[in-house]
């Protein structure tokens, strides 16, 4: 039996601000292990939302309420006996601008690590970095300067060493939003290139503007319209033979036309005919 580390229940998510957003609606996804599963839909359909809801980042926001719930190896992630921070831990985020910490290419990895205390000695936090660096395929290319400043490196590397920090407090659980659409397309190939290599040993979760990106990648596509799941299947099946209109429609380069009365923040763009925002660098056509 797939092993599912990460499931929703009835998830939905409604930010409660001057005009209310209901931006994740009732969904329930099991995210099977050492699975890549990309999240695929129209600008505005929720995505981010449904990604940041899921390792309890919306804690920090004002006005999200949330309904339902997220269940990590069957124990509620909102269950406020476990810290957010520990929940953060097991449930790693990676957000869709690098940001290296303003400490050393080695400290950035070491960080969690530090805090958590998850090392016994110099040498074992030494082996431990050069582990995860490897990991991200960054060992070689920072291996003579480690104790350079981690924003020294270029947005590329920053982006592979924003997933070795992840990756250092050891997580089950990998979200990665839109990880490489601020990259150039050769950065972007090498992120790629990560997280294919990383695939078979963590549950990664990958919202993406570029259904090119999710067919080279994903094992299990998740198509969102307006906060719904529309569809989800194995990649094969996804885009070989969607079951669904909207689905159809979505493959074929344009936004499904809802007939209920949609507020105006929940407009989808129409996408770029390969379901991509734009031309942003790194999201490529291919
Ligand atoms: N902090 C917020 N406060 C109020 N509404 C929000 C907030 N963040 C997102 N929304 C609204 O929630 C809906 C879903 O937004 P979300 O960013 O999750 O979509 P998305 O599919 O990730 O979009 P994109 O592909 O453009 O990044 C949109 O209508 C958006 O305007």
């Amino acid at each position: 039996m797939t092993e599912i580390p990460l499931t929703t229940d009835q998830l939905s998510v409604t930010y409660t601000g001057d005009r209310e957003i209901e931006a994740v609606k009732g969904v329930s996804i099991d995210f099977p292990a050492n699975t890549l599963t990309t999240i695929i839909g129209p600008s505005g359909c929720g995505k981010s939302t449904l990604l940041k809801s899921l390792n309890r980042l919306h804690d920090i926001q004002e006005n999200v309420e949330i309904d339902g719930d997220v269940l990590l190896s069957g124990d509620s992630v909102y269950n406020t006996n476990v810290p957010a921070p520990e929940i953060r831990r097991q449930i790693g985020y990676v957000p869709q601008t690098p940001t290296a910490l303003p400490v050393s290419i080695y400290e950035n990895v070491a960080y969690g690590l530090r805090i958590h205390g998850d090392y016994e000695s110099k040498a074992d936090l030494d082996e431990k970095v050069e582990t995860y660096l490897r990991k991200v395929n960054l060992w070689d290319e920072v291996a003579d300067r480690l104790d350079a400043p981690g924003a020294e490196l270029s947005t590329g590397q920053i982006q592979r060493l924003c997933v070795a920090r992840s990756l250092a407090v050891e997580p089950d659980v990998l979200l990665c939003d839109e990880v490489t659409s601020a990259l150039d397309p050769v950065s972007a190939e090498s992120v790629e290139k990560t997280l294919r290599k990383l695939k078979s040993e963590y549950t990664i979760i990958l919202v993406t503007h570029s259904m090119a990106q999710a067919r080279r990648l994903a094992d299990e596509v998740v198509f969102l319209y307006l906060g719904e799941v529309i569809e989800s299947n194995d990649v094969q099946s996804f885009f070989e033979d969607p079951q669904e209109e909207r689905t159809k429609t979505f493959i074929g380069g344009t936004t499904p036309v809802d007939r209920d009365d949609t507020p105006a923040e929940q407009t989808a763009t129409p996408p770029a005919p390969d379901g991509s925002k734009g031309s942003t660098a790194g999201d490529d056509k291919r």
